[in-house]
């Protein structure tokens, strides 16, 4: 089993018939295995090439000035956070003290609203933060595209979630998997430990040349995420599955190290669409009957978040009331 990869040109051109093919597309692949890859998704090569170049320019600065830049106290997903600062496997209460071999550079929202926190915008790279807005705008709105084919997908009206987002808690994170003959990692640490998205959707830029991301199957076997050139990878999260009764999968997925005599770095981009953070997630009503009625209590979304940041910072989690961690067809 591959990760499907789902071609959006013709929906994007608004032929009737590719919509509806896509959606049930879209359908399969989150029952099956919750990730799907996306081409003729209309994000700009250039616009993805220029994040890429300036990721990977304030990575390579001096320490110094990527710690001016870290995330303020008490914040959720503004700014750099280091190495081992916030690490995957606690999250789930799996690996619970290994560190991620990771750095990150995050953003929030553009624009400031009331309870929006504040960007750290880097002084350096210049250009940084006007590549970052042009890659942000562009993916709020193919996050919008995303949520809409899901929602015919789930036979709900095509604007089913935009209120959700209206306020959105969306995050751009930079990712830096650094060269590990620099950092040779210590037993058991990776790049990142085996974990589940918090939100609604992630739409990642992965770095198709260095490789590493694993999502694993149902039955337990974990399988390469290959990316095709220009492809961009979405899977679900955590609340999409709740609102979906669990008929997609919010799947664990992980990065691995590369092989001891293949060297080189990673870089990859995840934007993760979050729903308002007063938002309440309870079961669609089309995806409940009397038959399978709602199998989660309502949450609210940004209290979701807020827990799972806090145990990525913990570094040891306690464990889970809810396991998400379905393993069974619905
Ligand atoms: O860097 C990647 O390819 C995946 C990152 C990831 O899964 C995450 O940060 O949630
Ligand atoms: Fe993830």
């Amino acid at each position: 089993m591959t990760v499907p990869v789902i071609d959006l040109s013709d929906v994007r051109r608004g032929d009737a018939a590719a919509r509806a093919t896509a959606a049930r597309d879209i359908d399969h692949a989150l029952v099956d295995i919750g990730f799907f890859s996306i081409v003729g998704h209309g994000v700009e090569p250039a616009l993805i090439a220029g994040l890429r170049r300036m990721a990977l320019a304030f990575f390579d600065q001096p320490a110094a000035l990527k710690q001016a830049c870290s995330s303020p106290e008490g914040s959720i997903s503004r700014g750099y956070v280091g190495i081992g600062a916030e690490n995957l496997g606690p999250t789930l209460g799996l690996d619970a003290t290994r560190r991620d071999l990771k750095e990150q550079l995050a953003f929030g929202p553009l624009d400031a609203g009331p309870g929006v926190e504040a960007n750290v915008w880097p002084a350096t790279p210049a250009g940084l933060a006007d590549q970052i807005r042009a890659y942000c705008r562009a993916l709020e709105g193919l996050a919008d595209d995303l949520l809409g084919l899901f929602a015919t997908a789930l036979g709900m009206p095509l604007t089913y979630f935009r209120p959700y987002q209206a306020g959105h808690g969306n995050v751009l994170r930079l990712l830096h998997y650094p060269d590990q003959r620099d950092l040779p990692p210590a037993t058991g640490e990776t790049r990142s430990g085996a974990h589940t998205d918090y939100g609604a959707l992630t739409i990642l830029l992965p770095d198709e040349t260095a490789g590493g991301l694993q999502v694993m199957l149902r039955g337990g076997a974990w399988i390469d995420v290959a990316a095709a050139p220009g492809a961009l990878v979405v899977n679900i999260g955590d609340l999409m599955a709740m609102w979906t009764n669990d008929r997609w999968v919010s799947n664990l997925h992980r990065v691995v190290n590369p092989p001891r005599e293949r060297a080189g770095r990673r870089l990859s981009a995840a934007y993760f669409v979050n729903p308002n953070p007063n938002a309440t997630i309870a079961c669609i009503p089309s995806c409940a009957t009397v038959h399978a009625p709602p199998r989660h209590p309502p949450v609210l979304a940004g209290a979701h978040r807020a827990q799972k940041i806090a145990l990525s910072r913990a570094g040891s989690a306690p464990s889970r009331r809810d396991p998400p961690l379905e393993r069974t067809h619905p």
